[in-house]
Parts: structure tokens; sequence; C-alpha cells
């Protein structure tokens, strides 16, 4: 029934918007300090890596897209790589070697100390992408994981977590890419409109 039908549908919108709410309360301060850290590494050289699987290897790419060609404002293209797109990359790993390997090859051939990986997993499960993370930060990366309620082994190989409370995949992945989204928004704003933010931040840390 049509009633039954705009519950459901409201039901969703509502339970997403008190979990954004709470997600923000409790993480500003991080995704603040993650906009700083990855704008201030890319006035340094560092470049952004990404992955994750199904709706998390869409935000991956859906994120990447935004620094690469623009988010709002007219700036120039920001290097960032989803490493869910080559199939070529993909099949060869996955029938090669395995599927957990598909990611974590690409980090060992593209990553650099001082760049970034972000790895999306809404379960906190993924092995593909918790190897990605691991090797990552043995070679001194910053790892930035998004997750949900329970991050499983995601939180040992990460500098920073995104942890939105829910288990409902749909729900974390919806506030994830918004995470997304903000990241973009506020790097854009660190790099193009408040320098002198960016600069104090950089001034007063020793590793950059
Ligand atoms: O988009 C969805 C569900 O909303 C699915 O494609 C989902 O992303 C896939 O089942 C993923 O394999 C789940 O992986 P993860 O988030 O647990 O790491
Ligand atoms: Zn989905």
């Amino acid at each position: 029934m049509d009633k039954e039908a705009y519950k459901r549908g409201e039901q969703h919108f509502l339970e997403g918007l008190e979990v954004r709410r709470n997600f923000w309360e409790t993480h500003k301060d991080i995704v603040v300090e993650v906009a700083k850290k990855v704008a201030a590494g890319l006035t340094c050289g560092s470049k952004i890596l990404l992955c994750g699987n199904g709706g998390s290897a869409a935000d991956a790419q859906h994120i990447a897209a935004e620094f690469v060609n623009r988010y709002k404002m007219e700036r120039p293209p920001l290097p960032a790589i989803a490493l869910t797109t080559d199939s070529s990359i993909l099949t060869a790993i996955g029938n090669d070697y395995s599927f957990a390997d598909v990611f974590v090859k690409q980090v060992k051939a593209l990553g650099l100390g001082g760049d970034f990986l972000f790895g999306i997993s809404t379960s906190g499960k993924s092995a593909n992408v918790l190897a990605a993370l691991a090797v990552a930060r043995e070679r001194e990366m910053i790892t930035v994981g998004f997750c949900g309620a329970k991050p499983s082994l995601m939180q040992d190989h990460c500098d920073y977590l995104f942890l939105v409370p829910s288990e409902k995949t749909p729900i974390i992945q919806e506030v994830h890419i918004a995470i997304g989204h903000i990241l973009c928004e506020l790097i854009d704003y660190f790099l193009f409109e408040d320098g002198e933010a960016l600069e104090k931040y950089i001034d007063d840390r020793e590793d950059f």
C-alpha cells in the first residue's frame, strides 16, 4: 500500500538525518583536521588514493572526480586516484593473486610517504581495504578510514577514522559521501580561500 511506502521512505530519511547529526556532533573536529592535513599535504606534492567495494567503490570514484575535475569553485585540478577503476589491473591481480590484493598492490605501486589513502568500508571488514590501509601505513602514508558503527580492524590501520554511528550499510554510505563532499568543500576553502589558516597550520606542525 502507498501508505506503507511513504512510511518506509520517511523512515529512511529521518534515520539518515539523525545519524548525520550525531556524526557531525562527534566528528566535526576530526573532519576539519583531516581537511587541513590533506590541504597542507597537497601543497607539498602529496596525492590522495581511494578504495572501497560496491557502493563504496562508487564513492571512491565520486570523490576522486571532485578533486581531479572540480567541486564547486574553479581551481586547478587536484591529484586523486580511485583504485577501483582499472579493470585490467583489478582482474589481473584478482585472478593471479586474490581479491584481497587488488588495492594493496596498487598502493605499493603508487603510494609514497605523505600521500593519503582513504579506505571506505561500511562493515570495516573488507579484506582488500584493510590490507591496503595496513600497507599504506607501513609506507608512512596518512590513512583515513570511513566506516560504520563497527569499525572491526579498521581502527588498527587508520590515523583518522570517520565512524558513522549506524550499522545499516545504505545509511552509512549516505553519510560517507556527505563526508567526502564536506572534505572537498573544506580542502578548497583552505587551499584557495583561507591561505592564512593553512599557513598557520603548517607553521605549527613539525611534519610539514
Ligand atoms: O551499495 C551497497 C549496499 O548499499 C553494496 O554494493 C555494498 O557496497 C557491497 O555489498 C560491499 O561489498 C560492502 O562492502 P563494505 O562496505 O562492507 O566494505
Ligand atoms: Zn548502496
